[in-house]
């Protein structure tokens, strides 16, 4: 059997795409608004990474802190409404200090605000992965947090771990690094356990992991390191790495790029591709089909090419923009399957169109493509 596990630091050399997650315990110098010195330097070290070719994807906590500050609240208040409004005031000053300290290095960002549960709408998963994959292309840096006015349980439980996974899924990552105010998992809350131990290297998946992370929270940020696990195992789902390191440690990202040991590395069991494929192949329900003809079977079994309506003979079953459809040759065999950027309906008017005639058919301009490569599995 081919061992596809991937191990070591060197997944962090040679990780091109990273998203970093930077939590409230560090960004607000203690409750005292934002760490702004600790900001310019994240983002110093961001900039490098950029300049060494590594595309970044930020996931910043912090509102409800900066909002507390701004509104002059000594604690943290436990009424949802005014967590929200906190958030919310927050937020302002929580971009504009990104925005500012990346535009000194000549970098512009984008303000994303996510929910989890946009996420788990197949739709809005692809509108925020197309917007998401455009930005990165453009060489802007998203900055993503919660859309705190929108929701509960995320505010109430402050986890911004899992959102850092679920962008880590989302674009794909080889990296996603969570930034705390401790230098790593330790073997016990380190708080509380002084002779606790930093671990340096594991499977994401180790249960020996579960009681060391217990269900510790901090005072500011809130998920502990209970959220960071989880978050590294969601991570491992589309292969991605997790590294749970220190914020303050000095070059901290820029030293985690070179390969140093520092803070705690999870891996996930087994490579990108493979862990993809499984998920496409096995998570979703199948809504339809699309019959190819015999030369679009070729581009997508040959060339690995995305499917385009040009090569779609027919289409059957009724779906929706982000639904599961099986790509099938015109003696009906499956040949592949894959996220439908258009519903059953709009496919219908395009088959076997060039994609340039599509906005003229439709109505608006969205992808060439039916089904994009990197939403397919070829069987
Ligand atoms: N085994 C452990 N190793 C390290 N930190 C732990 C552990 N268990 C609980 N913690 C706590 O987790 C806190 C970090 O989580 P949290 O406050 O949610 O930070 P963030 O805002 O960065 O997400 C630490 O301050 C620490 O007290
Ligand atoms: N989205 C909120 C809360 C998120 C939060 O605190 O998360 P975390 O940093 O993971 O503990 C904020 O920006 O304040």
């Amino acid at each position: 059997m081919v061992d596809t596990s991937v191990s070591g630091r060197s997944v962090l050399k040679n990780g091109r795409r990273w998203v970093i997650k930077i939590g409230s315990a560090l960004l607000t110098a203690d409750g005292k608004g934002l760490d702004e010195s600790g900001i310019r330097s994240w983002v110093a070290q961001m900039a490098e990474l950029r300049n060494q070719g590594v595309e970044l994807v930020l996931v910043s906590s912090g509102a409800i802190a900066a909002g507390m500050s701004r509104l002059g609240w000594q604690a943290r208040p436990s009424a949802m409404h005014e967590l929200q409004v906190a958030a919310a005031v927050g937020q302002m000053g929580l971009s504009q200090t990104w925005q500012s300290a990346f535009a000194e290095h000549g970098i512009e960002t984008a303000q994303v605000l996510l929910t989890h549960a946009d996420l788990s709408n197949r739709q809005r998963y692809l509108n925020a992965r197309s917007a998401l994959s455009t930005m990165l292309s453009l060489g802007v840096i998203p900055v993503i947090n919660e859309n705190d006015c929108v929701v509960t349980d995320e505010i109430r439980f402050g986890d911004n771990d899992t959102l850092g996974a679920l962008a880590a899924n989302l674009v794909e990552a080889d990296v996603l690094v969570l930034l705390t105010d401790q230098d790593g998992l330790f073997t016990a809350d380190p708080r509380t356990n002084p002779d606790a131990v930093l671990v340096d290297e594991k499977r994401a998946s180790d249960s020996s992991l579960d009681a060391m992370a217990g269900e510790g929270k901090g005072a500011l940020g809130r998920g502990g390191m209970f959220t960071k696990l989880r978050a590294s195992r969601l991570a491992a789902r589309s292969g991605a790495s997790t590294v749970i390191a220190g914020g303050r440690i000095e070059q901290v990202i820029e030293r985690l790029k070179d390969g140093e040991s520092l803070g705690t590395l999870l891996l996930p069991d087994e490579e990108r591709t493979l862990a993809r494929k499984r998920w496409l192949a096995g998570h979703l329900r199948m809504k339809g089909r699309l019959v190819l003809d015999a030369g679009a079977v070729r581009a997508l079994k040959e060339a690995g090419s995305s499917l385009l309506p040009v090569g779609v003979r027919g289409v059957e079953g009724v779906f929706q923009r982000g639904e599961m459809v099986a790509c099938v040759s015109p003696d009906g065999a499956e040949v592949a399957r894959g996220l439908v950027n258009y519903s059953s309906e709009q496919v219908g008017k395009v088959l076997g169109m060039p994609s340039h005639q599509m906005p003229a058919v439709l109505g608006f301009a969205g992808e060439p493509e039916l089904v994009h490569r990197d939403n397919m599995v070829v069987l």
